[in-house]
């Protein structure tokens, strides 16, 4: 781990202690309207010509992975898998800075169970989507990408990141005193390989753009201004290979991992519920979304 990776960590460590004591009302209020906003989460652009189509996430304003969220992005990926005639898939931000928040805090703080369960099979959705997909599926991260949305980055086959050195991408879990399920860290793990993930899942290491090439968690960095067209370039490459065998190849090397969800998945919604209901985590969210609302006084 480099001094600086370090140094973020210990940072963010040490603003996580809760502040209140037992039997204290929370200290603040968080907005749950933020997402109740109607209009689309996703915009979508497709070329019929070249067969690629560009995802644009364009929820205010981190793009967080609300069930709202979840369920339009699902029914965007659906609509594409279904058309013979798109083979490829670029998903990209159009909030400045962010690529995506990662799951939406709110969907997990103060929820009843059943919609806790609701949320999580949004979440085991979206990743079982993107992670199977037909498509060519680049990421093109265009600002941080912190936890599930650093997970739906490692779920494409490609990923170019901004070269941009405040932004910062990772499975953070821990730090919010939470934990990545184990289909987080096998993606993790078929990237980058065991041991960084090992590292970095236990210590929630969020790494600046060329951090994240040196291990792997990115494929390549370019300019921001150039984000698009990079992937453009790169998916052009990708498209040249017949798709039968590039897709047999992906199933080949993506099925072990998908299946032991997919046998396991009412477990898992099950242990997540479970897990993130309890006092004790109800409580770390709740100290780490007074941290993000503290940032800014
Ligand atoms: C058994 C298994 C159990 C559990 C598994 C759970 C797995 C969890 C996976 C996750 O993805 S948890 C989410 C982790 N995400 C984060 O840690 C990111 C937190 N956010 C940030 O670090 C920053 O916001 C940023 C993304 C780097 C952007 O920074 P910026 O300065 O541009 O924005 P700001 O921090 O001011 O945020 C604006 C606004 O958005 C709210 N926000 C931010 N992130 C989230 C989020 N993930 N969910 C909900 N809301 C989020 C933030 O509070 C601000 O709100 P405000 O305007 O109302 O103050």
């Amino acid at each position: 781990m480099s001094l600086r990776a370090a140094t973020r960590v210990t940072r963010s460590l040490s603003g996580l202690l809760p502040r209140w004591g037992h039997g204290q009302a929370p200290p603040l209020l968080f907005s749950q309207q933020r997402n109740n906003s109607t209009s689309p989460k996703i915009r979508v652009e497709f070329n019929p010509t070249s067969g690629v189509a560009v995802m644009h996430m364009q929820s205010p304003p981190v793009n967080s992975l609300s069930l709202d969220f979840l369920t339009e992005f699902c029914i965007g990926l659906e609509k594409l898998e279904m058309d013979k005639g798109c083979r490829g898939l670029i998903i990209t931000s159009s909030q400045p800075k962010v690529f995506s928040a990662g799951l939406d805090i709110l969907e997990m703080y103060g929820k009843s169970p059943e919609r806790c369960g609701e949320f999580w099979k949004a979440v085991q959705e979206m990743w079982l989507k993107l992670y199977g997909s037909d498509m060519i599926t680049i990421a093109a991260i265009n600002g941080s990408s912190p936890a599930g949305g650093c997970l739906m980055a490692l779920t494409c086959d490609y990923r170019i990141m901004a070269d941009q050195p405040r932004y910062t991408i990772g499975l953070n879990e821990t730090l919010l005193g939470i934990v990545a399920p184990f289909w987080f860290k096998d993606t993790m793990a078929n990237t980058v390989g065991h041991r960084t993930t090992e590292m970095a899942l236990q210590l929630g290491l969020l790494y600046d753009p060329s951090e994240a090439l040196n291990v792997g968690l990115v494929d390549q960095l370019v300019p921001e201004d150039q984000i698009l067209s990079a992937a453009t370039q790169t998916m052009t490459k990708w498209l040249a290979i017949p798709d039968h065998a590039r897709q047999i190849t992906k199933s080949m090397m993506r099925k072990p991992t998908i299946d032991r969800l997919t046998s396991n998945r009412e477990a898992d919604i099950q242990n997540f519920v479970n897990f993130i209901t309890k006092d004790s985590i109800q409580k770390s969210l709740r100290a780490y979304l007074e941290i993000l609302k503290k940032k800014k006084t």
